[in-house]
Order: structure tokens, then C-alpha cells, then sequence
């Protein structure tokens, strides 16, 4: 069968699939070194483990079954384990989880096994932060449980864990709304004022030196070239890892973070998935190259600094690669001052052949929370 014919069969062209994910990250502290030290071992190439690293690959796949997806790869360095899921990722460093799952995944149902797991394997029996978000969804009808709509998910979420607050974020009768629910820990000291411009608390040394910042971009409607290049071609060879990384090659994706740990997968009859690793660091991309609803996702906590043109940058180096029709940008980055938060608004102003239809900033209590949404300038072409 010639490539083309597979590429425009029906099937492939009628099939539906729910990208936009569910992305949870759930904190016990703020650093590797704030849990509790129970013990560590050392596994088979030598390196070190702690915390929630400790805990056997069986339990995990146990939560996942909860959530409806599994495991169909795993690569760590010194800091941090990466699997990579049916339904997109797993990140398992000592002291939080960021479990990102896409589909009609039950995400937030394993959340209470979750925290048994990291009581009994880890005793970390407190939660320090937790993080929910996901963008709307395409086939809000097709998903399961709570996730039928963000006002169940919020109340599930209310109901197990204290001190939430839910925020619906940009055009909530668009197509690019995005939903976050996050909470503050009761206890969690307070910073000396409320005024952003304000440093941190600087008797809190716990926070004093914390710095995080998640970078994601999510895109729908991806150029009809770029599609085809997630799609498995039999006559190229197999799908699966040595798909992900032919893949990785030919659409540029391994020249993101070159020096990264990359582990990639090629699905039949399409669709892609990506972890990658960078010191202690991580970042991951999922593609759904179906025509009629296609998406993907890039996510990052690799360090940026606000400084001129940076995250810019990474936003360039992405679209470039996907050519969507449109785009949201959010950009979670521990607070800042004044004048490193006007550059951080200004990362998302302007990017070329897209007009920005949204900007907002939110200021938490640690947090500094930037959306973005753009449209692709609509050309003269007949
Ligand atoms: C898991 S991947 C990436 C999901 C990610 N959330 C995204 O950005 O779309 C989803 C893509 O792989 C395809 N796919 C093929 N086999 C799959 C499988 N067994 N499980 C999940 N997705 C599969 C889906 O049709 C879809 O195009």
C-alpha cells in the first residue's frame, strides 16, 4: 500500500481523539531537600533515590490503572524518573509528581491513591501544593466522571483537599478556554505584604531561594504538512521508539534542547509522544495529528530567564515546528519583581504571522500566572 493511500484512508480520517490533557502536579515540598529523609538505595546503575523515587514500578502501575492508561516506557537520570504513557506522561521526582494524561483518562479519580502511595512508601503526609489544569476539552461528552465538566472537577477536587481556589482563565465561550484549579498549603508562611512588587518573605528560607516555572504551549489546528509527518509510514520502518525517534529527526523536534535525554513514540496508525530530561529538569510533547481535531501539546520546567526575548524564543522554536492555526501560552513562573514581571508579560506579546486575541496575568501568592492566546494571520491566498 502506497503511503499516501494509507495516509488518506477513511479510518484515518474519521478518527476522533480528545488531545487537549489533564495535567496534575502534586508538591510535597518545594525542593528534594525539604521531605523528610527516610531512606535511600541505590538501583542498578548506581544512582541515588529518595522520596517518591522509591517507590517499585508495580505500585505505579497500579495508579495508572486507575487512570486508565499504562506505562509504555521509562527513562531516569540522577534527579528524575520519566514515563512515558499510553496516554501521555509521568514525571516522579522525591518530593512531586506531574502526571499528564490526555483521552478519556480518569485522572483525578487516582488522586486519592496517590496520596496512600506517598504516605506509605514515602511517608510524605502532607501535600505542599497541588496543581490541576487542562484546557477545554473537544468531546467534553465523551469523558468520564468528573471530568464531564470543570464545575464536577472542582467540587471532586474541593471535597479532598484544602484551600482550593478554581479559576476559569481567557474566552470562556471560545475554544480556547483553560481551567486551573491550585491551593495553598493552611500553614504555608505568609510573605511580609501582598503588594507584587514585594520580595519574598525573607525569614522564610524555604521558599527564599524557590524557583519553578512551567512553560506550555497548546495548539490546535496544526498545518496539514505538519500532520502527515505524525503519522507512521510503514515503508520507513517501525512505529514505537525507533518511530518516535525517526520522527524526532525529520520534524526537528531533537533540535528543541539537543543535549536532552530524549525518549520518543511513533502510535499506529498515528500520533506521538515525547519525554525528555535535562539535568533536573523536564519537558514533554504529544501530538493527536487526527485532521478534523488535531493538537499538541509542549510543556516544560526548564529554567528561562525572563530577560529579553527568551521564552519567546521557546515559543518560536515550537510553532515553527507545528504551524498551528491557533495557540495558548502559559507561563506558571515563581513571583517576581517588578521589573523582571513586566518582561515576563512581555515574552508573550508579539509573535510574528499570529495576531494575540488574549493576555492576562495572574499574581498569586507565589505565583505569577501569564496566558496568552494567538490566531494565525489569515493570508491573501485564494
Ligand atoms: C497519546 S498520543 C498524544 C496525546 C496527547 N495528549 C496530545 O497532545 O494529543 C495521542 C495520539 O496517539 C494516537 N494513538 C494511537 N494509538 C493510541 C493508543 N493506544 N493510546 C493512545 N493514543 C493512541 C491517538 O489517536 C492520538 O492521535
Amino acid at each position: 500500500m502506497s503511503e499516501n493511500l494509507f495516509f488518506s484512508t477513511s479510518e484515518a480520517l474519521t478518527r476522533v481523539f480528545e488531545g487537549p490533557e489533564k495535567l496534575l502536579e502534586i508538591w510535597f515540598g518545594p525542593t528534594p531537600e525539604s521531605i523528610p529523609e527516610i531512606s535511600s538505595k541505590f538501583d542498578n546503575d548506581l544512582s541515588p533515590r529518595s522520596g517518591l523515587r522509591l517507590v517499585e514500578r508495580d505500585v505505579w502501575d497500579e495508579m495508572l490503572d486507575i487512570v486508565k492508561c499504562h506505562v509504555l516506557n521509562v527513562v531516569h537520570n540522577d534527579y528524575l524518573d520519566a514515563y512515558l504513557l499510553s496516554e501521555s506522561s509521568m514525571f516522579i521526582y522525591p518530593h512531586k509528581i506531574i502526571l499528564k494524561t490526555c483521552g478519556t483518562t480518569t485522572l483525578l479519580i487516582a488522586i486519592p491513591r496517590l496520596l496512600e502511595i506517598a504516605s506509605e512508601y514515602c511517608q510524605l503526609n502532607k501535600v505542599w501544593r497541588v496543581f490541576y489544569s487542562r484546557k477545554s476539552f473537544v468531546f467534553p461528552e465523551a469523558q468520564l466522571g468528573p471530568h464531564k465538566d470543570w464545575n464536577e472537577e472542582v467540587k471532586y477536587l474541593d471535597q479532598l483537599l484544602e484551600n482550593g481556589a478554581a479559576y476559569t482563565v481567557g474566552k470562556s465561550n471560545g475554544d480556547h478556554c483553560w481551567f486551573l484549579w491550585l491551593n495553598s498549603p493552611k500553614d504555608d508562611p505568609e510573605p511580609p505584604c501582598q503588594e507584587s512588587t514585594c520580595p519574598l518573605d525573607e525569614t522564610n528560607s524555604l521558599l527564599n531561594d524557590f524557583q519553578d516555572i512551567t512553560i506550555e504551549i497548546l495548539m490546535t489546528e496544526l498545518s496539514s504538512e505538519t500532520l502527515n509527518k505524525f503519522y507512521y509510514h510503514p515503508s520507513e520502518g517501525n512505529s514505537g521508539t525507533e518511530g518516535g525517534a525517526r520522527v524526532d529527526q525529520k520534524t526537528g523536534l531533537r533540535n528543541i534542547y539537543p543535549e536532552a535525554q530524549l525518549d520518543s513514540y511513533l502510535y499506529e496508525p498515528c500520533g506521538y509522544s515525547a519525554n525528555g530530561l535535562l539535568k533536573d529538569n523536564y519537558f514533554n510533547i504529544h501530538v493527536t495529528p487526527e485532521h478534523n481535531c488535531s493538537y499538541a501539546s509542549f510543556e516544560t520546567n526548564i529554567p528561562v530567564p525572563v530577560g529579553h526575548g527568551t521564552i519567546t524564543d521557546v515559543i518560536n522554536k515550537v510553532i515553527a515546528i507545528f504551524e498551528p492555526g491557533k495557540f495558548s501560552v502559559t507561563v506558571f513562573k515563581t513571583r517576581e519583581d517588578k521589573e523582571n514581571k513586566i518582561s515576563l508579560v512581555a515574552s508573550v506579546d508579539a509573535i510574528n504571522e499570529y495576531s494575540r486575541k488574549d493576555r492576562i496575568l495572574y499574581e498569586f501568592e507565589v505565583y505569577d500566572l501569564i496566558f496568552a492566546h494567538f490566531e494565525k494571520n489569515k493570508t491573501n491566498k485564494q
